[in-house]
């Protein structure tokens, strides 16, 4: 993995609904940096993860990758950011290993039926590799999502809202291992959790939106 990286939020401010969420708000990721935004229900850490991801706009400020704009550096951020959101983006309609295959291919990073059998294997679901979504308990479908983890391991940015969201303590171990080793790789983290988890990172930093601010 290329060890330069740089991931730059500049005086973002976000407003949602006529209500400033944060402004102000500066900070760096680089190579093996991990931060972890916290705060209430309703503080912003979602809205914030869009911003960096460039699925919505700040209402001032600007998101740098590797120094540039990423509005004009779309090809080279979307080839480097490895997005999960809240809703896990599964579909019910199809097969868990097709929403592997379905999602890998929107975010330019198409894998094989067999990739993503042997990806959700490893995540414990090879039994359920062929079933509709729809039939999956909600832990399940967390973990269909969390499988482009094992897929796409050249994204050195991973952005993910709430992926501890609906494991169980095991799958939660798990997942700490693997975030664990994409950072001591020189990847960079950016995570939500309401959980106790506990990511040993040489370098974890954590935002409090709840502060209503500036960091
Ligand atoms: N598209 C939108 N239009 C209007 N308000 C919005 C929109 N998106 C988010 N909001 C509001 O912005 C605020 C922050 O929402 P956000 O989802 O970022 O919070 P969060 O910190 O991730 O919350 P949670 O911990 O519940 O997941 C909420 O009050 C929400 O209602």
């Amino acid at each position: 993995m290329e060890k330069r990286m740089s991931l730059q939020a500049c005086q973002l401010a976000c407003m949602r609904g006529g209500r400033s969420l944060f402004h102000g708000l500066d900070f760096t990721l680089e190579a093996g940096d991990a931060l972890r935004v916290s705060g209430a229900n309703g503080s912003g850490k979602s809205s914030l993860l869009r911003l960096l991801c460039g699925l919505s706009f700040p209402s001032a400020g600007e998101v740098r990758w590797q120094g540039r704009d990423i509005r004009s550096a779309r090809e080279e951020y979307g080839a480097a950011l490895l997005y999960l959101g809240h809703a896990n983006g599964v579909k019910d309609d199809l097969l868990a290993w097709e929403n592997v295959v379905v999602a890998s291919t929107l975010a330019g990073r198409p894998v094989s039926r067999a990739q993503a059998c042997a990806a959700l294997s490893a995540l414990g679901l090879g039994p359920q590799a062929h079933l509709p979504t729809l039939a999956l308990s909600q832990g399940q479908r967390k973990r269909v999502a969390l499988a482009r983890l094992h897929l796409q391991q050249e994204a050195r940015l991973w952005i993910l809202d709430e992926p501890f969201a609906a494991l169980d303590t095991a799958t939660i171990a798990a997942l700490t291992v693997t975030l664990e080793r994409h950072l001591a790789q020189g990847g960079a983290l950016v995570y939500t959790t309401h959980q106790p988890v506990a990511l040993r990172a040489p370098r974890m930093r954590t935002l409090d939106l709840s502060m209503g601010a500036a960091c």
